[in-house]
């Protein structure tokens, strides 16, 4: 049954229509997906009788916060009456209560509070299945979704439907989850390292004193990793070791060069500490990312989570290590919708447990909107999906 319900205006009085809401909550980020259907699309909303048979037209929402921050979530859904956007359940239509779908840990740890708060039930869907759910979901439905970045250059791929699978997905959120994509549901997660987003922020705001990721991001763009990381070239007396495959400049040390004199933290500037964990941790990613393609024999490795938040750096590198260790063989690449895997995946659940409630219409190519930010900077904060973002699209009546 579908609850679409008027909850205010877009501004010129016409109504604007939220139908179903559905959170992916982590380690460090909660992401928010919502539906609003377009103004001017004359279906009765409160009429729960009248079948939808055509498309509604309206509009994806991606929103997000800092996990610290749930008040500050459970705010906005309440302000924005989000909760609406949930379902009744089928066998007690008439329990008032929203149910909501939610993934990860916090659909576990945060679910009394959205009952005591909002009256929300949280509907968990299981993080892996979401994830994966996501990633198949953009892959075969948004155009200019995937894309490769190499020496600065965005390429994006255009994605045969007919040869996607098998794929690796590598998440990389707080912590990170490899998983081996064999289908529509069919996967297995095949590995993960604990040295993820959660790693870089974490020990980047131990080591740099930065009050926010942002920051901490942006001070690596002006930062020298030379200055931290021990380099071949400073073992080897300036000359490349190139019987194994080592320039002078690879990296032989992430932070090496630290234990070699006797500078004090403080002696270091915050933008190059930042740039040589950035790089340790990206490069680490992309090592472990090829290896796990390896054991496979994977070609494609797509990368979401929100650690790469776009940045070319990060992305570069990742992109680099996969580059180098496959001999290029294997290839990296990114997601423009990366930290909403999850919180898409959970949204489709909603037809997945054919509750009659609507499906977004898969077989059609989703044009993004010009305000999607589909340019080719990948400066982070400018190209960041936020609480502007929305995707143009269709739902269909399961
Ligand atoms: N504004 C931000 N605040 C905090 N971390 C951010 C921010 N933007 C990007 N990040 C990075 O994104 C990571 C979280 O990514 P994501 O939301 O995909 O994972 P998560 O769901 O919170 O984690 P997990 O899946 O491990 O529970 C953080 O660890 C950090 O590296
Ligand atoms: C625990 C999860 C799945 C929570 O999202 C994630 O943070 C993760 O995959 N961490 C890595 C854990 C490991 O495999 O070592």
């Amino acid at each position: 049954m579908d609850r679409l319900r008027e909850i205010e205006t877009d501004g010129n009085s016409n109504p604007i229509q939220i139908s179903r809401l559905a959170l992916d909550m982590g380690g460090s980020l909660i992401k928010l997906v919502y539906f609003s259907r377009n103004s001017g699309d004359h279906e009765d909303p409160l009429n729960d009788s009248v079948p939808i048979s055509n498309g509604v037209n309206g509009r994806l929402h991606f929103a997000k916060f800092e996990t610290t921050n749930i008040n500050d979530c459970l705010q906005f859904i309440s302000a924005n009456k989000l909760f609406f956007g949930g379902f009744q359940h089928q066998e007690n239509p008439t329990n008032d209560r929203s149910f909501i779908k939610a993934t990860g840990g916090g659909a576990y740890k945060f679910s009394e509070l959205f009952k005591e708060k909002l009256g929300i039930i949280l509907e968990k869907e299981d993080e892996m299945d979401c994830l994966v759910t996501g990633a198949n979901f953009l892959l075969k439905a948004v155009n200019h979704e995937a894309f490769t970045y190499l020496n600065g250059q965005k390429e994006f791929v255009q994605i045969d439907h007919n040869d996607l699978y098998p794929y690796l997905l590598v998440n990389i959120g707080s912590g990170v989850s490899m998983i081996k994509v064999d289908g529509d549901g069919k996967f297995e997660r095949v590995s993960g390292t604990s040295v993820g987003g959660g790693t870089f922020w974490g020990l980047g705001k131990l080591l740099t004193k930065c009050q926010s990721f942002d920051e901490l991001l942006e001070l690596s763009q002006r930062g020298n990793n030379r200055v931290i990381d021990m380099l071949v070239g400073d073992i080897y007396g300036g000359i490349d070791y190139s019987k194994i495959g080592l320039s002078s400049t690879a990296i032989a040390s992430s932070f090496g060069r630290a234990v070699s004199n006797s500078n004090e933290l403080d002696d270091y500037k915050p933008e190059d500490v930042s740039r040589s964990l950035l790089r340790m941790i990206s490069n680490n990613i992309g090592q472990i990312s090829y290896l796990n393609a390896l054991r496979f024999g994977l070609k494609r490795i797509f990368f979401g989570g929100f650690f790469t938040r776009g940045h070319s750096y990060t992305m570069d590198t990742i992109s680099v290590a996969v580059h180098f260790w496959s001999k290029g063989e294997a290839k990296a690449m990114f997601l423009r919708h990366e930290g909403f895997l999850g919180a898409l995946g959970a949204f489709m659940s909603y037809e997945r447990h054919s509750l009659g409630d609507l499906m977004v219409n898969q077989s059609v190519q989703i044009p993004v909107d010009a305000s999607s930010g589909t340019d080719t900077n990948c400066n982070p904060l400018e190209r960041d999906l936020n609480e502007t973002e929305s995707m143009q699209c269709s739902v269909y009546q399961a």
